[in-house]
């Protein structure tokens, strides 16, 4: 489904202040596969999501999604295939619109069908059914703005608007690090259920240690801009979180 074949990317090239994101990445990731990954601040992670989304390019190395080569294809024409949370429960969302025209929105970014997508009564029932499986009890709060919800229950919601077109892969870049606790474990198990429900290829970011052993098929560690250990299923279940913790470092 994915592959990322020998990426290399430097930033600031020739400057004081040249960066290696990325040295050499090399990352195939079969349809349905769910991968954590884990590693130190700048060791490469987020920049190889941009990869896959496509807000950056590679100087060198090839990006395939779906067998397809769009290693030169810009964001906006990745994003029926590809969804992206990010820390920030604002981001991805209009504070001031009700929850119904926060995906009127979603699906008009991924649906080639003018503004008149999402104002039947067909799309206004669709959406409220597929709120009310997360069990959060927002399906009859959907005209009511969403800067209203508190962050986890916003970020369930941005998790499920964004998928619920013909996505087929999710990034999710440290989705409950602005979250507490609870709002963050919530958001977790939202994003579990819904790559499971869609079958969805999912990559996840996290500096959470506790996330990064429970969540996923498969384990990622980068390291300057390397792939340095590369766990998948029943090896990944064997480990213990001492294990994990020497990963972060
Ligand atoms: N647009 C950019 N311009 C210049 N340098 C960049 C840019 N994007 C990333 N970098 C640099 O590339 C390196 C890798 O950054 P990246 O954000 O991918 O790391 P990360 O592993 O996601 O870190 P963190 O855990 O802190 O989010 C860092 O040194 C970062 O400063």
């Amino acid at each position: 489904m994915i592959e990322l074949n020998n990426i290399s990317k430097t930033f600031n090239k020739g400057k004081p202040n040249q960066v290696v994101a990325l040295d050499g990445v090399t990352l195939h990731i079969q349809q349905g596969e769910f991968v954590v990954i884990v590693g130190s601040n700048g060791s490469g992670k987020t920049t190889m999501l941009n990869m896959l989304a496509g807000t950056v390019s590679p100087d060198f190395g090839s990006v395939l999604i779906d067998g397809k080569y769009v290693t030169k294809l810009p964001d906006y024409k990745r994003s029926k295939w590809v969804a992206r949370i990010f820390q920030n429960p604002l981001t991805g969302t209009a504070a001031e619109l009700s929850i119904l025209d926060n995906f009127r929105l979603a699906a008009l970014r991924t649906k080639n069908k003018g503004l008149t997508v999402g104002k039947t009564e067909n799309f206004k029932n669709l959406v409220r059914d597929k709120i009310a499986t997360l069990g959060m009890g927002l399906e009859d709060k959907t005209e009511q703005p969403i800067g209203t919800l508190s962050g986890g229950q916003r970020q369930a919601l941005t998790l499920l608007m964004s998928i619920m077109d013909d996505c087929k892969i999710l990034l999710l870049d440290e989705p409950t690090a602005a979250l507490d606790p609870r709002s963050a474990a919530l958001v977790m198990r939202t994003a579990n259920e819904l790559i499971k429900q869609y079958n969805l290829t999912a990559l996840l970011v996290t500096h959470n240690l506790k996330d990064a052993g429970s969540y996923g098929s498969r384990i990622v560690q980068m390291s300057e801009g390397r792939i340095l250990k590369d766990i998948a299923t029943e090896e990944k279940y064997k480990l213990k979180q001492n294990d994990l913790f020497e990963w972060f470092g």
